[in-house]
């Protein structure tokens, strides 16, 4: 009963027509019996790697297959389907009648199935394949998609996009103040709340609000006037204090101790640091005096290893001052260029902290009264106003005197550096715009001002 359904699958990988290769009638009624049993448990449909037809459904195929309704390849008998439990476990399944394993590799389509296919009829298939003449072969191999390169965003798009949220707040509201209107009090006092609720400090929107009516007095003012006004002021507060961190090697090594509160940057931007000078051959220590978190440590030693530098730790909880003080001689020991002391930032535990700090401070002294040279600050650019304590606090304890303002490049609320900047004078040496190796810039006053303000390079 399933002979031409077996044909079928014997036939699936030949190329010959079937009735050269299994003709019926040259067999013995013993051999067909013999073949039948031999191949019986293959002869279900979810053993063909293609069906074809309908195996259930030998009327429709038989009508579908019109003149040729008699030809063994369209007779295809139903076969059974048996309950899932009572089928036969892959090793006793019999192997593959001889050359059925030949193509089995996917995506070859072998003429016969495609000669069966077209012979079952195209009313009973929905997708009518073409019909090769006999002796070709199709080959169908999936194409993969052509993968879609974003090309990586520049520093300054990326810092637009981080301070998108400051600026189109900013830009959106200065639109809408001006629609239509001259530049009066009223309006000067409008914008001078909009641009304190930005973060950027009483001093800056009174200068921005005096600069505007100095210029635009009674006229006619649109958002784009305000915009570019806006950023000329900022800028005027940022440039000076973006400025290099000048390392001074007659020191050995420079050392640079950072500080901040915990999850603001600093053991990323120790690794970024350390890539750009050892990067420019310099030799580069990092200690790992944040000795109350044991990832911290881990992170460092990471960034250490990719940056080929140079690592000192010690155990969880040792003492950081200690450690401090050891690094400082080895450094020393070594001839490094720089140490770069990474520090624990628990604002949580106050006393404790600054105790610490100042601990760390003291014992650098010992060794170098000038130690540590550079005392570097990384503060959370999506914090907003509370940065502004976090640069008073540090830098009483720590003695601060650079700043390093991360995560640029997310929802920053870049306001808080015109703030800081204004207010504590400090130098901004570098702004994180991620959290790769290479996504820590030198910080420019200009490109900050523009982004703020929303305007295009
Ligand atoms: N998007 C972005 N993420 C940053 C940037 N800098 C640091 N991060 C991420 O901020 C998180 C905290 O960074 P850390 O370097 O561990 O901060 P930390 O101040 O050393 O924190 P503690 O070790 O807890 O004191 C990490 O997930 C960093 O990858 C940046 O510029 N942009």
């Amino acid at each position: 009963m399933a002979l031409g359904f077996i044909k079928k699958v014997f036939t699936f990988g030949k190329e010959k027509p079937i009735e050269q290769q299994a003709p019926e009638e040259h067999l013995t009624p013993a051999e067909a019996a013999a073949i039948e049993a031999e191949v019986e448990p293959r002869s279900r449909e979810e053993d063909l790697p293609v069906s074809p037809v309908d195996p259930v459904a030998p009327v429709e195929m038989e009508t579908a297959g019109g003149p040729a309704a008699d030809d063994a390849r369209n007779v295809v008998e139903p076969v059974e389907s048996e309950p899932a439990d009572e089928e036969p476990s892959e090793e006793e399944l019999p192997p593959l009648l001889p050359g059925a394993e030949e193509n089995t590799e996917i995506g070859i389509v072998p003429l016969s199935l495609l000669e069966a296919e077209s012979e079952a009829g195209t009313e009973s298939s929905p997708v009518s394949e073409p019909v090769l003449p006999k002796g070709f072969t199709t080959r169908v191999e999936e194409v993969p998609e052509p993968e879609v390169v974003t090309p990586r965003m520049t520093w300054y798009q990326r810092l637009r996009a981080g301070l998108a949220r400051t600026s189109s707040q900013l830009t959106g509201q200065i639109t809408a103040l001006f629609t239509k209107r001259k530049l009066d009090e009223e309006t000067l006092e409008d914008l001078e709340d909009l641009l304190i609720q930005s973060d950027l400090g009483v001093e800056t929107a009174m200068r921005i609000t005096g600069a505007l009516s100095a210029e635009r007095y009674g006229k006619d003012v649109t958002g784009e006037d305000v915009s570019r006004i806006m950023a000329a002021e900022i800028s005027k507060v940022l440039s000076p204090v973006a400025k290099p961190l000048q390392l001074d090697l007659s020191h050995k090594p420079h050392v640079i101790l950072v500080v901040g509160v915990n999850g603001t940057g600093k053991t990323t931007t120790i690794g970024k640091l350390a890539a750009k000078l050892s990067g420019s051959g310099l030799k580069v220590m990092l200690a790992a005096g944040d000795t109350f978190r044991a990832a911290a440590i881990e992170q460092l030693k990471i960034w250490a290893d990719r940056t080929g530098s140079e690592f000192i730790g010690t155990k969880l909880g040792a003492d950081a001052a200690g450690l401090a003080y050891d690094a400082f001689e080895q450094a020393r020991a070594k001839k490094s260029d720089v140490l770069i002391i990474d520090t624990a930032g628990r604002l949580q535990n106050k006393a404790e902290l600054m105790a610490e700090l100042e601990k760390i401070v003291r014992v650098l002294a010992k060794l170098d009264p000038d130690a540590p040279h550079t005392v570097l600050q990384t503060l959370d650019a999506t914090t907003g106003q509370n940065a502004l304590q976090q640069v008073e606090i540090f830098r009483n304890v720590a003695g601060v005197n650079g700043l390093i303002m991360t995560k640029l490049d997310g929802t920053a609320r870049g306001g808080i550096l015109v703030g800081i900047a204004a207010k504590h004078k400090l130098p901004v040496y570098f702004i994180g715009v991620g959290e790769g190796v290479d996504d820590l810039e030198p910080f420019e006053a200009d490109d900050f001002a523009k982004a703020i303000a929303g305007l295009t390079h």
